[in-house]
């Protein structure tokens, strides 16, 4: 087996090329690479690990012929077209912990600064001016925090002011009362954060609902005096707001470790007295930098070399543990899905995927996945499990999931439904001691088959001599048979036919198996 082939394009710590190579992957670093450099080597990888300098554009994702999973070593994606990804097949995926505590350590870091000005003192000193009289500080203790956006690095950030003696007020929608209470904080909306808040802190990712949420007029409502901290994305504050507002003294002081356009080389906020900035440092800590990097590479190469799936923002997540159980069943639902997307008649309004016996303790997510791949693969060679889901929604397919806790037949069964304008067909598989797939029923008959290479289906009225002038036409046209699989409801009654051939049965002896008598249809089929 060749081994998959890594890029890292962005600046990140030696262990992980150091764990990618240990985990079978070859890998190249090779950054600073402009978006044209970048397009022109990326359809020789199979994994591409980024920070957030590298720009995962739809260009080059175009471009990328060969990626599988695109990793993340921290927390923000906003760099990478997760849709552009998703229609590809590429699996997205961060390290959402990893470098947090650094974070928020930053934010802390900076409010300290703010509040005693440490960075002017600092340069005046250093000019040899001993500027004793010029820095009156603010301490933070009984001060309250104002805290937008209360995920992991907020309640970090919270729980460190806590530490501090001040008090925190939270804004964040998705915020629990409960969970404010387990973290010691008041949940607020934003109109009361900005009437109590001394200080602002920002943990939010930016969205729609986020960007600017420091506006001018959000500014203007906070108390004079307020301090803000912005470690999360640029775009959440307003930077021309946040100019003004500190030239009229309503803001007293301003630290940003992140831009709107980034890197910010230039900023009507630059040299603006009680503003200070970083330049994007907030996960810059060597422990930081040594979790995100061996986690990105032990997931990206969990994905690539086991079909695991941790921390993927496209798909449901597939522990190392999960995947060898589920592989085997990937395969059956990929080839169920195959069938009946092959023989499906009429316009499809809802496929169902059920499971019983052993199938129903396994994680469903993967195996509906891989039925809608297996179905949807006759639009598109392209469809894989990463994308096949998001392409059913797109094409808004009636998606139902259902597991039984009944003892059927089998100890394991996969069934698969469509409802199609003409009626409900389901077809279902189970998997063998030895771990292959086996379909077990097709439209209601009992038929056994491997479902795999060049198949021939046939529905025909049972009959004697039937089989033998099948077998003469196959013969005249050289096609050899290989496995030959027979299911009927009773004897003289509708039979299924499933047989596998060594090679592809032409148009025109499809159309002579459909001239033979009993004959009602015939059909190549190819998994
Ligand atoms: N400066 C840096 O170097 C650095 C480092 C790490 C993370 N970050 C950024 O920090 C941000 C937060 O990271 P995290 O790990 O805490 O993410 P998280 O997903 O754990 O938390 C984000 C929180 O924002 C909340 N939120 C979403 N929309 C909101 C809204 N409209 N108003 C208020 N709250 C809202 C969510 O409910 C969630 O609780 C991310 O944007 C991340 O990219 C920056
Ligand atoms: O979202 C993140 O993890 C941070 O913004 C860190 O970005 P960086 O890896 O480019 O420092």
């Amino acid at each position: 087996m060749t081994k998959p082939r890594v890029l890292i394009s962005d600046k990140m710590d030696p262990n992980a090329a150091k764990i990618f190579e240990e985990r079978g992957c070859d890998v190249d670093v090779i950054t600073g690479k402009t978006p044209d450099e970048l397009k022109e080597i990326i359809g020789q990888y199979d994994g591409l690990a980024i920070r957030s300098s590298s720009k995962v554009t739809k260009e080059i994702l175009e471009a990328a012929t060969n990626l599988k999973v695109v990793g993340r070593a921290g927390i923000g994606v906003d760099n990478v077209d997760i849709p552009a990804a998703s229609a590809k097949g590429v699996v997205v995926m961060n390290t959402p912990f990893g470098n947090s505590i650094t974070t928020a350590e930053h934010a802390i870091a900076l409010m300290f600064a703010l509040a005693r000005q440490i960075p002017e003192a600092n340069e005046q000193t250093q000019a040899g001016k001993w500027p004793k009289n010029d820095f009156m500080g603010v301490e933070v203790t009984g001060k309250t925090l104002g805290l937008i956006g209360a995920g992991n690095i907020g309640s970090i950030v919270a729980s460190r002011a806590l530490g501090l003696k001040m008090k925190v007020v939270a804004f964040d929608p998705f915020l629990t009362p409960e969970r404010a209470v387990e973290m010691g904080v008041e949940k607020a909306d934003l109109d009361t954060l900005f009437a109590k808040a001394d200080f602002i802190t920002l943990h939010t990712p930016l969205t729609d609902q986020t960007r600017n949420i420091l506006s001018a007029a959000n500014i203007a409502k906070c108390k004079k005096g307020v301090r803000i901290i912005n470690c999360a994305r640029g775009g959440l504050v307003d930077e021309a707001a946040l100019k003004e507002a500190l030239d009229s003294g309503h803001v007293a002081g301003a630290a940003l470790d992140v831009f709107e356009t980034e890197p910010a080389k230039d900023s009507p906020l630059f040299g603006t007295p009680n503003f200070i900035c970083t330049p994007h440092l907030g996960a810059s800590t060597n422990e930081a930098q040594v979790n995100v990097a061996l986690q990105v590479a032990e997931q990206m190469a969990d994905y690539l070399v086991n079909g695991g799936v941790t921390n993927a923002l496209n798909m449901p997540s597939l522990s190392a543990e999960e995947a060898p159980k589920l592989k085997p069943y990937m395969a059956l639902a990929q080839q169920l899905g195959s069938l009946i997307g092959q023989l499906q008649h009429g316009d499809l309004t809802q496929i169902s995927i059920e499971v019983e016996g052993a199938a129903a303790e396994l994680n469903i997510k993967p195996i509906t996945a891989a039925v809608l791949a297996g179905f949807m693969r006759r639009f598109s060679d392209a469809v894989n499990m990463v994308n096949a889901p998001y392409l059913a929604k797109e094409r808004g397919f009636d998606i139902r999931e259902v597991r039984h806790d009944r003892e059927g037949d089998y100890h394991t069964l996969v069934r698969v439904s469509v409802k199609t304008d003409i009626g409900e067909r389901s077809v279902a598989g189970t998997i063998f001691s030895n771990g292959t797939p086996r379909l077990v029923e097709l439209f209601g008959v009992k038929v056994e088959a491997d479902l795999e290479g060049n198949m021939l289906y046939i529905v025909n009225q049972d009959a004697p001599g039937f089989i033998g002038r099948l077998g003469t036409t196959l013969g005249e046209a050289d096609i050899n048979i290989g496995t030959f699989h027979l299911g009927r409801q009773e004897a003289g009654g509708v039979a299924v036919l499933l047989l596998s051939v060594d090679t592809p049965v032409p148009a025109a002896t499809l159309e002579a198996i459909h001239n033979l008598p009993g004959v009602k249809r015939a059909m190549a089929l190819r998994f």
